[in-house]
Order: C-alpha cells, then structure tokens, then sequence
C-alpha cells in the first residue's frame, strides 16, 4: 500500500541541546540535554518550566542565543525549520482548515501539493493506518478532534522524517480516545523507530508509551532518567510535587502491574 520511501524503516536521529541558551527578554531559559535517538522521551514539568520552547528549539521556530541544536550529530541552529528533519504535532491547529484531509496530509510529500503516484499511494496507506480510509475528501471542521489528530499523524507517517516533537496533541481528547491515540504513536514508533520527544501533562501518559524522562524546572533540565523509575520514586522531589501527593503511591503499582 504504501510506497518505499513511506515504508522504509528509517531509524531514529539523537537530539542534542548543547548549552543552548534562549529567553523571551524574562529570565533565561537553559538547556543542556540529550534525547536518546530511536527512543520515546515524555518531557514533563509545571506550567511555564520551558517544555514548548524546548521542542521550539528543535523545530527551528526559535533560535537559540547561544549555544548548538545537534540533530543526528549534525548542528542545525542555523537552519530554518523547513529544512530541519523533524515533524511536530500540536495540540490543535495542525490542519489547513480550506484543504481537505487528504491534501492536508499531502502536505507532508509536497508543500505545493504536487503529487507523484508514489506519493498518492503512500497518503493512502498513511490514512488506512490511521483509521481515516474512506474520509479522504473532508474538511477538518467535518472531523472529530480525535480525526484531526490523526490527520496530524498521517502526515507524519508520510513526511517520514527521523525525529518527531509532539507538544500535548492528545491533551484535549477523552481518556479512551487518547490511549487509542498513544497506542497509535507508539505502534509508529515500534515501526519506524523515530526520536520521539513528547511533551505532557499527564503522568499516566507518559507511563504508557515513555521510556526515557527529561523533567523540567523554572527553565532548566532538573533531572533526566528513566520513566519507570521517576514513578518509582526515584525521580527528583520537584517531580513527586508536580505529580502530587499520594500519586507516587498509586503510580508505583501501576509499574509494578506493568512489569509483571
Ligand atoms: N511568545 C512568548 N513571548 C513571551 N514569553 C513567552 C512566549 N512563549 C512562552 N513564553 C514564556 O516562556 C516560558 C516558557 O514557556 P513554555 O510555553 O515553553 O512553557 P511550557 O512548559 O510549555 O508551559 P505549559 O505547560 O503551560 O504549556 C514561560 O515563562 C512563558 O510565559
């Protein structure tokens, strides 16, 4: 169904924020942190703490003051985003509104739409495997949320680039729906093995398709590790606040459940 360039195993690229220095003219924001490459990385932290700006960083929508964005080794702090091989996801707003699911996803293969055979059939197998077969011609606004979303999703599946920044695209689904959407990603993820860098507010969320950590805090990297064990308590007390009282409890049964 869908064409090599679709299907190709392309493996995940490490991303590197090598004392990157950023500010919006208030206090600096200050990143130095790596992103295992062909991982899944939740990144958490309170309102406020940098967490967009981070994934900003590495789409080339912000430019750092100092210091390098490395993406497969490569330093990309110059280059536009257009050019950066990444793909993000956004809570809302991901789609054209004038163009129809099909040229959204399109959009992905060619920014002016002009499509080869080969690319006709990768969106078509991009929108089977997001479940959207059979909606190919309607707007976003004749879509559900969760629709949209997976419109977003099947435009990454045929950008196929090796780094994709999800900043809370499921935040504003049901729980059902959003577990639907996770199992998604990480069933996209256990194929094309892409970096992921993930972006919630949502313990439960980042447990389900996380591996790795990064916490942030007041505009800093506060701690990194493991998903399994911040939720086993071994995650910093900025982190057990920010999850709550009490949470670290129930959050360590369910890695427990997990592991068995
Ligand atoms: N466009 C902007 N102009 C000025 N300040 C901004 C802008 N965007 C973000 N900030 C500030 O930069 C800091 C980091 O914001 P950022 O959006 O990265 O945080 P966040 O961790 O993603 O927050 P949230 O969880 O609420 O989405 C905050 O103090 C925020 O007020």
């Amino acid at each position: 169904m869908r064409d090599g360039a679709a299907s190709r195993l392309e493996k995940g690229a490490p991303v590197r924020l090598d004392k990157v220095s950023f500010s919006y003219g208030e206090a600096p924001l200050v990143f130095n942190v790596d992103f295992a490459a062909a991982k899944i990385t939740a990144i958490m932290g309170p309102s406020g703490s940098g967490k967009s700006t981070l994934l900003n960083l590495v789409a080339g929508f912000e430019t750092p003051q100092s210091g390098r964005v490395l993406i497969g080794g490569v330093d990309v702090s110059a280059e536009p985003a257009s050019v950066r091989p990444v793909s993000m996801v956004f809570q809302e707003n991901n789609l054209f509104a004038h163009l129809s699911v099909e040229q959204n996803v399109g959009l992905g293969r060619s920014p002016s739409l002009r499509l080869t055979e080969a690319d006709r059939a990768a969106i078509a197998g991009a929108l089977a495997r997001t479940g959207l077969a059979g909606k190919e011609r309607r707007l976003p606004r004749e879509l559900s949320g969760g629709e949209r979303q997976r419109v977003a999703l099947a435009r990454v599946l045929v950008r196929d680039r090796p780094v994709l920044l999800l900043d809370e695209p499921f935040a504003s689904l049901g729980p059902a729906l959003r577990d639907d959407m996770l199992d998604l990603v990480a069933a996209v993820h256990a194929e094309r093995g892409m970096t992921v860098l993930f972006v919630t507010h949502q313990p439960e969320d980042a447990r389900r398709i996380g591996e790795h950590m990064v916490f942030l805090d007041n505009g800093l990297v506060a701690a990194t590790g493991k998903v399994d064990d911040f939720f086993a308590g071994a995650g910093p007390e900025a982190f057990r606040r920010y999850i709550g009282a009490g949470a670290g409890d129930a959050v360590s049964r369910d890695v427990a459940r997990k592991r068995t």
